[in-house]
């Protein structure tokens, strides 16, 4: 495994590279911001399946930071990351300095309309978030000129900007999404819960659970938004978390729905302590009756 600070190392390497890579799809690139856990392993065993080489960029973006404070405390632990990506089967580790993203004299954004930017995430982390993420995305597919690019349905709005940026650019690359990774009681896998302490880690567990009755509510045939939010909301405070937002929206529009009677995307964010966390499930209506039965 290689590691590359400057595009010109990674060019260099995925140059040694590229002949093998017309035999398999090329090259895949998994952007992280490092802090490595399974949720970004998932994404890395997706690309290494399918591809020649595989690239992972390692890069705490201060673009899509409004507040120093989060991006002070972002959990780094370069060693660990390069370990387990060379035991991951990563070809080149792509780990450049702020300074070679962003050189003096830097002056370009790229911008995904507030539509999609400024709701959820972006309501909460300010309007530079996904221009910051939307900024990266680009200046990585540049570098690395990836076959695909792998992405997690965690973080279900960046994919979906990351999705309509690449199509309205018509950047030649493809965008997977991944399933989220959860750990045993649930909870999504994510670099900023080594920050929980233990109290906080249990009460956490009250995210994937208020999604988890939000489901079995719908599947039950209850399909009003004013009904499926009280109890989970009610979940959430029980636990002691602040609930930042918790909202049904089209999948694709990210426009607020009343009813879950078509596709649906439930995401939720809630404060346990210091730590953000963040969720989603994809809701379908329950099937009307008689369908599905022989
Ligand atoms: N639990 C998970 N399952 C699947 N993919 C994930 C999971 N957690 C993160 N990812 C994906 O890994 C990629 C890199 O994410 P990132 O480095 O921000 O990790 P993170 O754990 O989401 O960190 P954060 O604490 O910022 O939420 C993103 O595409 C993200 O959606
Ligand atoms: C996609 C990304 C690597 C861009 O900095 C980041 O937003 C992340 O880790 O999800
Ligand atoms: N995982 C999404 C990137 C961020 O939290 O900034």
């Amino acid at each position: 495994m290689r590691i590359a600070r400057t595009a010109a190392e990674l060019h260099e390497h995925l140059s040694a590279m590229r002949p093998r890579s017309g035999e398999a799809d090329g090259v895949g690139l998994v952007p992280t911001m490092g802090a490595l856990h399974e949720g970004h392993l998932s994404l890395i065993r997706a690309a290494r399946a399918a591809h020649a080489a595989v690239v992972l960029s390692i890069f705490v973006n201060p673009k899509q930071f409004d507040d120093g404070g989060d991006l002070a405390a972002y959990p780094r632990d370069e060693e660990q990351d390069i370990a387990l990506a060379r035991a991951a089967g990563v070809d080149v580790v792509f780990a450049p300095s702020a300074d070679e993203m962003y050189p003096s004299g830097f002056a370009t954004t790229v911008s995904v309309h507030p539509r999609l930017t400024g709701v959820l995430e972006g309501a909460v982390r300010g309007a530079g978030h996904f221009d910051g993420v939307a900024t990266v995305v680009c200046k990585l597919l540049a570098i690395a000129r990836p076959d695909a690019a792998y992405f997690g349905e965690k973080d279900f709005q960046q994919l979906l900007v990351v999705r309509r940026m690449v199509e309205d650019l018509a950047l030649p690359v493809r965008i997977v999404g991944c399933p989220t990774v959860r750990e045993a009681d649930g909870l999504a896998r994510s670099s900023r819960n080594a920050r929980l302490s233990p109290e906080q880690r249990a009460a956490a567990a009250a995210v994937p659970q208020a999604l988890n009755g939000i489901a079995d509510a719908v599947g039950r045939g209850v399909v009003g938004v004013s009904e499926l939010r009280p109890p989970a909301l009610e979940t959430l405070e029980r636990a002691g978390l602040a609930c930042e937002y918790l909202a049904f929206v089209h999948p694709e529009t990210l426009v607020p729905v009343d009813a879950v009677d078509g596709p649906t995307v439930c995401a939720v964010a809630a404060e346990a302590g210091p730590v953000r966390l963040i969720d989603n499930l994809l809701l379908n209506p329950p099937a009307p009756e008689g369908i599905g039965h022989a």
